[in-house]
C-alpha cells in the first residue's frame, strides 16, 4: 500500500503532525531543552577557563599565579559535574517521553489498523502492515533517543560556541563559518534525494517482511510443493533490494559526511593561519589562539555530528511518515457510534438494489435486491467467482456497498452501530480463525463471559458432547498456532460452538469447503442444524445438502440473481440451479466426488463441494 487513500505529509508536516499525534511526546519538553542547553554549556566553559588559567594565572605579573589556577579549575569541575547531571536528567526525561508517545503512537497505530475495512488491509500486504505499527515506530524511536537530541545539543553547541568564539575575535569566527558553507549547499541540495532514497528504503523494509512472513505463515504449502528455493529467491530478493536501498541512502549520507570533514579540516588550517597573523599584528593574544583552537573544534565536532544526524533525520521522517499514512487513512467502513436500535428477535434481512465493485474492479454484484424475511433459512450458491462471498461481506458490514443499501428489519446497516451489529449479527467464515490459546478462550470470543458450564452446554446443546467429551484437557485443550492441533473439521465444530456462544440473530456462514471424516462431517451438519434454529441464516453453500434443507435458494450467476425460490422450485424450473441438481446427481451416482458448476462438471475439483471450492 503507497498508504491506500492517506494524503502525503512531507518534512517538516510529518514531525509537526508527529507531534501533534502523540503530544506526551511534546510534554516537558522545554525543560529537557532547558537541560540539553545546560549541558552543552559545560564543554563550552573548559577553554575559557584554559585561557583565564594561562593568560591571568602563568603570565601574572611577578610570576604564575598558582591559587587563582587552582581557583579556576575549580569552577570549571564544579561547571562540568553540574553539566554531567543535567546531561543524564536530560537523556533520562528523553527516553521517558519518547517512550510513553511512541507507545501512544504504536497503540493508535494499531486499532487504526483495526479500525480499517478488510478491504483496506487486502491492499497492502499483512507483513507490511504490521512493519508500519513495529519497526517505522522503532525507528523513530531510535532517532529521538540517540539522534534528536543530538541535533539540539550540537545546535546549541554551535552556537555557544560560536558567541564565545566572536568575543575572542569575529574575525576568525566568520573565517570558520565560512569553511562550512559549502557543507550548508551541499546539504540543502541533497535533501530532496535522501528524502527519497529514505522512503524506498523504508518501503522495502515492509515489503522485505511481508516476504518472509508469508511463507512462515504458508510453511505446509511450500513444502508440500517443494517451492523451498522458489522462496527462498523471491525471499533473497527482497532482502537484496532493501540492501541496495539502504546502501544508496547510506552513500548520500557518507558523501555529507566526508564533506563536513573536509570543511572541518579547511576550518582549523585557516584559524591557525590567520590567527597567527593577527597575533603578530597584536589583535589576539597567545592564550585567545590557544583558546580559539579549542573552540574551533568545539564547533566542528558538533557541526559533523548534526550534518550525520540531519540527514538520518530523513530516515525517522520517512518511517514517522509512514505511521501518519496509516493513521490518516480515512475508515472507510465507519462506526456510526450510538446508532439505531434493532428490535429483539430474529432480524430480517434486504438488499435494496445494491452494487459492488471492489477498488478499481468491474461491478461483481449487479443490482441485488432481495428481502429475507426473519426466521428465514437460506441457502447462496452459484459456481466459483460468482459473488457469494460479496454478498456475504456486505451482509457483515466487512464493506459497504457500492450503490444502493443493505438493510436489517428495514434499518440500513451503516447506521447500526459496530456494538449492536457484531452483537446481533455474526459471520462464521470458511475457515474459523482459531488463536493459539486453549479451547475455552476461544470459544470466549463468542461470549467473553461464558462460564466453562456454559460451554460445556453449547456442545451438548448442538449434539457434538460426544466429540468434546472426548478431549483429554477438554476445555484447556491447547488448539495450537491457528488451531492447527485440531483438525479441519474439529475447527469448524470449534467454529459452530463459538458462533451458538454468540447467539446472533442473524447468523451468516460460509460453509466449509475443506473436506472432513464422515463421523465429523455428521456432527458438523448435527452442529449446524441446531444453531440455525429460530435465526434468520444465510449460508454460502458448497454443499448440494446444504441447499437441500435450507428453505429458499439464492443463485446467482457471474455477480447477478438469478433464480431465487424452493430447492423443490428451481429443479422443476429447469434453470442454472436445476443444472446444477442435475450434475451433481449424475456425479453422486457415479461415485465421483466432483465438483458441476453452472458451466457445467469440472472433473479436475476435489472434494464434496458442488463448485470449483476457494479460488485459492
Ligand atoms: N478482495 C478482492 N479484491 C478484488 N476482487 C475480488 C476480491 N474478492 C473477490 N473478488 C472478485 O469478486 C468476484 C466475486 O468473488 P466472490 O469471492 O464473492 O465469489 P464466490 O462466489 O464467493 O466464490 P467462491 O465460491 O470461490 O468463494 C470474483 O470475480 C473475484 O475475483
Amino acid at each position: 500500500m503507497g498508504a491506500p487513500d492517506a494524503p502525503r505529509v512531507r518534512g517538516f508536516g510529518v514531525i509537526r503532525r508527529g507531534f501533534a499525534l502523540t503530544p506526551s511526546l511534546a510534554r516537558g519538553l522545554p525543560l529537557t531543552l532547558l537541560l540539553a542547553a545546560l549541558s552543552t554549556v559545560g564543554g563550552a566553559v573548559v577553554p575559557v577557563v584554559v585561557q583565564i588559567a594561562i593568560d591571568r594565572g602563568f603570565g601574572a605579573d611577578g610570576g604564575p599565579d598558582e591559587g587563582l589556577v587552582l581557583r579556576w579549575s575549580a569552577v570549571a569541575a564544579g561547571i562540568v559535574l553540574l553539566t554531567a547531571v543535567c546531561s543524564w536528567a536530560m537523556k533520562v526525561r528523553l527516553f521517558v517521553a519518547s517512550e510513553r508517545g511512541l507507545t501512544d503512537l504504536r497503540i493508535k497505530a494499531f486499532r487504526h489498523v483495526h479500525d480499517l475495512s478488510v478491504l483496506t488491509q487486502d491492499r497492502e500486504r499483512r507483513g507490511a502492515l504490521v512493519s508500519r505499527v513495529t519497526s517505522d515506530i522503532d525507528q523513530v524511536s531510535l532517532f529521538l533517543q540517540f539522534n534528536g537530541i543530538m541535533i539540539v545539543t550540537s545546535l546549541g553547541q554551535v552556537a555557544v560556541a560560536t558567541v564565545i568564539m566572536a568575543i575572542y575575535s569575529w574575525q576568525l569566527t566568520l573565517v570558520v563559518w565560512a569553511c562550512f558553507v559549502p557543507l550548508v549547499v551541499t546539504l540543502v541540495a541533497l535533501q530532496g534525494r535522501m528524502a527519497r532514497a529514505y522512503d524506498h528504503a523504508r518501503a522495502t523494509v515492509g515489503t522485505m517482511l511481508a516476504v518472509i512472513a508469508e511463507p512462515v505463515v504458508g510453511a505446509s504449502v511450500v513444502r508440500a510443493y517443494g517451492v523451498e528455493r522458489r522462496t527462498q529467491h523471491r525471499i533473497d530478493h527482497a532482502i537484496d533490494v532493501n540492501l541496495r536501498a539502504n546502501i544508496r541512502a547510506q552513500r548520500l549520507v557518507a558523501g555529507t559526511f566526508a564533506s563536513a570533514g573536509v570543511a572541518g579540516g579547511l576550518a582549523n588550517a585557516s584559524v591557525i593561519v590567520v590567527g597567527v597573523m593577527l597575533g603578530v599584528a597584536g589583535d589576539l593574544t597567545l592564550g585567545g589562539v590557544i583558546a580559539f583552537a579549542f573552540l574551533v573544534s568545539l564547533f566542528i565536532g558538533p557541526v559533523q555530528t548534526a550534518t550525520q544526524v540531519i540527514t538520518e533525520a530523513q530516515n525517522a521522517i520517512s518511517s514517522w511518515r509512514r505511521v501518519i499514512e496509516i493513521l490518516d487513512t480515512p475508515a472507510d467502513v465507519r462506526d456510526p457510534g450510538e446508532g439505531v436500535v434493532l428490535p429483539q428477535g430474529a432480524l430480517e434481512v434486504g438488499f435494496d438494489h445494491v452494487r459492488f465493485a471492489y477498488p478499481g474492479g468491474p461491478d461483481v454484484l449487479h443490482d441485488v435486491d432481495v428481502v429475507i424475511p426473519a426466521r428465514q433459512r437460506v441457502a447462496v450458491v452459484g459456481e466459483t467467482g460468482s459473488g457469494k462471498s460479496t454478498f456475504a461481506k456486505l451482509l457483515t458490514r466487512l464493506s459497504d456497498p457500492t450503490a444502493g443499501a443493505v438493510t436489517l428489519d428495514g434499518e440500513d446497516l451503516r447506521t447500526i452501530g459496530f456494538s449492536t451489529l457484531r452483537s446481533r449479527v455474526v459471520m462464521v467464515p470458511q475457515e474459523g480463525f482459531l488463536f493459539d490459546a486453549t479451547l475455552a478462550e476461544n470459544l470466549r470470543y463468542g461470549d467473553l463471559t461464558a462460564s466453562p458450564e456454559r460451554m460445556r452446554q453449547a456442545f451438548s446443546d448442538l449434539g457434538i458432547d460426544d466429540w468434546f467429551t472426548s478431549l483429554p484437557d477438554g476445555l484447556e485443550t491447547q488448539v495450537g498456532q491457528r488451531g492447527e492441533s485440531l483438525s479441519a473439521g474439529e475447527r469448524q465444530l470449534v467454529a459452530l460452538v463459538r458462533a451458538y456462544l454468540a447467539d446472533p440473530d442473524l447468523l451468516v456462514l460460509d460453509e466449509a469447503t475443506s473436506a472432513v471424516d464422515p463421523q465429523t462431517e455428521m456432527r458438523a451438519s448435527r452442529a449446524l442444524e441446531r444453531l440455525l434454529a429460530g435465526r434468520t441464516s444465510v449460508v454460502v453453500a458448497h454443499r448440494l445438502s446444504t441447499a437441500e434443507a435450507a428453505e429458499r435458494v439464492l443463485v446467482f450467476d457471474a455477480g447477478v440473481l438469478v433464480e431465487d425460490g424452493s430447492h423443490d422450485a428451481l429443479v422443476s424450473q429447469g434453470g442454472v440451479y436445476a443444472r446444477l441438481h442435475a450434475s451433481w446427481v449424475a456425479q453422486a451416482h457415479l461415485g465421483i466426488e466432483a465438483v458441476p458448476s453452472a458451466g457445467g462438471i469440472d472433473d479436475s475439483a476435489p472434494g464434496p463441494a458442488w463448485d470449483n471450492g476457494p479460488r485459492d
